[in-house]
């Protein structure tokens, strides 16, 4: 399918673009320097996209509705921005134990935030702890999620007081090397 690769690109330069412009407005909207992440993305972030296709058992008989398309977890980065198809399936978790459905907006993003935004903000910003279930019966479900985060190379600071003054996490404050699969903090 060589028509996919402009078309994937072109998507890969928006969402990016985008999920710079809301990390800026949220961070705007903590009242905090809007370009306080700038250098931990600038000038090449880390970017992820995947075409995710999820297929429903093939019978009824089969575990239909009980086993898991994506397990629970949360993304590691800043922000997914993230359209998934009719069928639904996402969900967030609410409340101790209990996930919600996250409903099918046409034409809206899903956002959601990731564990290196929670760590920028010392915690006051919580990472989405997501799952999806697996489809029904017969059903294909197909979801693209784009991950936008630090550049591999960078080293982060999170905010510093009085942005996220009443943050839920520890006081020290953490340095956080950014690349995903080895994110620490010290
Ligand atoms: O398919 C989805 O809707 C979400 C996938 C997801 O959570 C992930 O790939 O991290
Ligand atoms: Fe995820």
């Amino acid at each position: 399918m060589p028509e996919l690769r402009p078309a994937i690109e072109s998507w890969i330069a928006r969402l990016t673009d985008l999920s710079h412009r809301l990390l800026r407005l949220m961070l705007e909207s903590l009242d905090a320097p809007a370009g306080f992440l700038d250098d931990v993305v600038d000038p090449d972030p880390q970017i992820h996209l995947k075409l995710l296709h999820y297929p429903g058992p093939a019978r009824a008989s089969e575990d239909a509705g009980e086993g898991q398309g994506t397990g629970i977890h949360n993304d590691l980065g800043l922000l997914t921005l993230l359209v998934q198809d009719d069928n639904g399936g996402l969900q967030v978790a609410v409340e101790d134990g209990k996930f919600a459905d996250v409903p099918v907006i046409p034409g809206a993003f899903v956002v959601n935030l990731g564990e290196l935004l929670e760590v920028a903000t010392r915690g006051y910003v919580r990472a989405t702890l997501h799952r999806v279930v697996r489809p029904a019966p017969g059903v294909n479900r197909y979801s693209i999620p784009f991950f936008y985060n630090p550049r591999l190379d960078a080293t982060m600071q999170p905010l510093p007081s009085p942005y996220v003054d009443g943050a839920g996490e520890s006081s020290t404050s953490p340095t956080t090397r950014c690349s995903p699969s080895t994110a620490t903090t010290s």
